[in-house]
């Protein structure tokens, strides 16, 4: 970046930070976005002459509101609520809820103004939000989790709307809490409509849903292998997590012939050298998509793993990297690990895993690394493909759903190579993808003026 495109992004980030005091986490999604633009937007003044940045990175609202419910002891509990409704230029708001302790405004903003982006990659008519509570479902009986949806809904369904903004699931909230959720949308707006994404499949929902994001994630991770002559059959795969993203991520790598070694959970990771196969994929689903029961108990079923408490698992030599549980969490040391054991790719199944000097370490070591608006962006791809469904009245198969969801993955992976590849023909996906999502979405803000 030349010294004028430096100085200005610490101008900007200045503004920024004293507009948005103590949001760390947004101040860092727009860090990365803000370094890959500045030197196209100071080449273009028409950009900057209409603020599109300043407008960008700030939301258009911002929902808060209470949550009262009513636990199994009959004591009332309150918990905080967001929607941040972030820009609507290209579509309808659109993206995931999260409930989780660690919920703040400023991640959900950080998740926000990425969906801008990712959403615009897609190709879909989708714009950009994100919303979720501090709820923490861990531990809570499945009537506790229901009377918190109901609850909050009957605050969200004013602000949302298939036209308007159509919420999905993101932590922790899977398709129990989009059944819950959609339910009482149904019955207090009285209309049977897709305001929500990921529904179950016999009231709307779309198959390759549940599936999509991990999905995608390998898919994309395979294109930037095609690229180079090369793929994933064959690779030893570390992934992070063990939740929706991370299971499907592990399912389609071993499918395409690669070992994946590791999985986890908040509590620490396993380490399984023999890779997980379709027997423990098995296990692994019903252990964390119906018993909601620990990681630790995969070392105790199968005796080849181990487990490693409080710790992730990149300590683990491998080529690829999957991070699919949550944000930072490959930090600068993680970073060196991988590359010192030879990981040369990396595809972002989760949000904003990667610390901004942990992707610089992978960038100068010229690591494949697909950002998170481009490697995961197959789960809200698919969403897009319910709403289509829902639209239409109709269910697409698994294979047309599945194809379409290819198609999207090699058409982003087309646009980061364009918008990101230098004159030796090496692709910086983190510009690609940011300059790539952010063209579209100008040109729509450009087109409406001072709105
Ligand atoms: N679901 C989707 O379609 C999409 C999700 N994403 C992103 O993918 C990531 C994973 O989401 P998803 O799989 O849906 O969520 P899940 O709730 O299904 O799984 C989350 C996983 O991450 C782990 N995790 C969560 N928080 C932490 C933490 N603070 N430290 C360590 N581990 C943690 C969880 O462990 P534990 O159970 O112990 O908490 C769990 O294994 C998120 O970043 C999400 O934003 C991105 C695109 C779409
Ligand atoms: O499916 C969706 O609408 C949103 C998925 C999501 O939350 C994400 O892409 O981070």
């Amino acid at each position: 970046m030349s010294s004028a495109a430096d100085s200005e992004v610490e101008t900007f980030m200045h503004g920024l930070i004293k507009r948005n005091p103590g949001e760390e986490e947004f101040h860092q999604a727009v860090r990365e976005v803000t370094e890959s633009l500045m030197p196209f937007i100071l080449e273009n003044p028409k950009y900057k002459q209409a603020q599109i940045l300043e407008r960008l990175t700030e939301p258009d609202r911002i929902i808060i509101f209470r949550v009262t419910w009513e636990d199994d002891e009959g004591n009332f509990r309150a918990n905080r609520a967001w929607r941040v409704q972030f820009n609507n230029s290209i579509g309808p708001y659109k993206g995931g809820l999260r409930f989780h302790p660690s919920v703040t405004q400023s991640i959900l903003k950080f998740l926000g103004f990425e969906q801008i982006f990712k959403n615009s990659l897609t190709g879909l008519p989708m714009g950009g939000a994100k919303g979720g509570s501090n709820f923490n479902p861990k531990g809570k009986s499945d009537n506790e989790v229901m009377r918190f949806c109901h609850s909050m809904m009957i605050e969200l369904h004013r602000h949302i709307g298939e036209d308007t903004d159509v919420p999905a699931g993101d932590i922790g909230v899977g398709g129990r809490e989009i059944s819950y959720l959609f339910g009482q949308y149904k019955r207090l707006s009285n209309r049977f409509v897709g305001t929500l994404t990921g529904k179950g499949l016999s009231f709307g929902g779309s198959l390759v849903r549940t599936e999509a994001t991990g999905y995608g994630c390998v898919y994309f991770c395979e294109n930037m292998l095609n690229r180079i002559g090369d793929s994933i059959k064959g690779k030893t795969v570390c992934i992070s997590g063990s939740g929706n993203v991370a299971i499907y991520a592990v399912e389609k790598a071993t499918q395409l012939g690669a070992k994946v070694v590791t999985v986890s959970d908040s509590g620490g990771f396993v380490h399984d050298p023999d890779g997980i196969d379709a027997e423990k994929l098995a296990f692994l689903k019903d252990l964390k998509e119906v018993r909601r029961g620990r990681i630790s108990e995969y070392a105790e079923k199968f005796s080849v793993a181990s487990f490693h408490a409080d710790s992730r698992p990149w300590s683990i030599p491998c080529e690829v990297a999957l991070p699919c549980a949550t944000q930072n969490d490959i930090e600068l040391d993680d970073a060196k690990m991988l590359l010192a054991n030879g990981c040369f790719v990396v595809a972002e199944g989760a949000n904003m895993p990667t610390r901004l000097d942990a992707i610089e370490a992978f960038r100068k070591a010229s690591v494949l690394f697909g950002p998170a608006k481009a490697a995961n962006a197959g789960g809200v791809a698919v969403s897009g493909l319910e709403q289509s469904q829902n639209a239409l009245r109709l269910q697409w198969s698994r294979e047309e759903v599945d194809n379409k969801l290819q198609e999207i993955m090699e058409d982003i992976h087309a646009k980061c190579v364009k918008y990101g590849a230098d004159d030796k023909g090496n692709v910086d996906y983190v510009n690609g993808a940011n300059l790539a999502g952010f063209a579209k979405i100008a040109e729509a803000m450009l087109a409406y003026g001072a709105v």
